[in-house]
């Protein structure tokens, strides 16, 4: 398993604006749509592509094209929905598919309550859109079905992580598993809540308006 922590003077500068209280709502879902579609900049350096030739009004030339089957993104409701347009935006042609995920705020246990994807992910490359990864049980529960169902690569896309999310993600899938997680930053931990720390709050109710 792979980590990669975007070192990006720009990334930083919205992140913390993202994390500032007196950020509203809908700032708030802008700078995290701005967010995603640098970090998918990164996330997809690996994305699969195959050689395509085309005419261009002066020669033929060969490029690339991204492979069949597509990317697949499954952004994780609530709060990962905030993510998908501005991934949708850097990769059109992907299918998107849904988990739906809540963490039962006493145990931190992650539990799904929705789930539309496709019906065979043999073989698919995988980008799953969560802002918070915090204990990690949520992304865990997430990266471990997608494999069980057949997906090959899977490229976590997070706004902040704790390295103690970070960790229970390597035990979880182990740390030959094709996964990366791709974050805008790193966190020191989490306080007895589960909240990452200094974190920027509760990442759905803030881009949903929930006060
Ligand atoms: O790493 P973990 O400790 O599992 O916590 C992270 C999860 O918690 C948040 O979702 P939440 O359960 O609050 O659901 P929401 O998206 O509906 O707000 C967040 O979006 C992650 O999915
Ligand atoms: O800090 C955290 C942890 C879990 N979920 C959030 O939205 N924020
Ligand atoms: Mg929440």
């Amino acid at each position: 398993m792979r980590l990669h922590v975007v070192d990006h003077p720009l990334v930083a500068h919205k992140l913390t604006t993202l994390r500032n209280r007196e950020t509203d709502s809908p700032t708030f879902r802008r700078l995290a749509d701005e967010l995603v579609t640098l970090l998918a900049y990164e996330a997809t350096r690996g994305v699969r592509v195959e050689e395509h030739e085309i005419h261009t009004p002066v020669a033929v030339a060969t490029g690339i094209k991204l492979t069949q089957p597509k990317p697949l993104v499954v952004p994780i409701l609530r709060a990962g929905l905030g993510m998908l347009e501005g991934m949708t935006r850097m990769v059109p042609t992907a299918e998107v598919g849904f988990l739906g995920m809540i963490r039962n705020e006493e145990t931190l246990e992650a539990s799904t309550y929705a789930n539309r994807l496709p019906d065979d992910l043999t073989g698919r490359q995988v980008y799953v859109l969560d802002p918070m990864l915090a204990t990690g049980g949520t992304l865990a529960v997430a990266i471990q079905y997608l494999m069980e169902r057949g997906a090959d690569d899977v490229t976590a896309i997070c706004l902040l992580g704790a390295p103690e999310g970070v960790e229970h993600v390597r035990q979880a899938v182990g740390e030959d598993a094709p996964v990366q997680i791709v974050l805008a930053g790193m966190d020191p931990g989490l306080n007895e809540n589960g909240y990452i720390v200094p974190g920027l709050g509760d990442a759905g109710d803030r881009l949903y308006g929930v006060v």
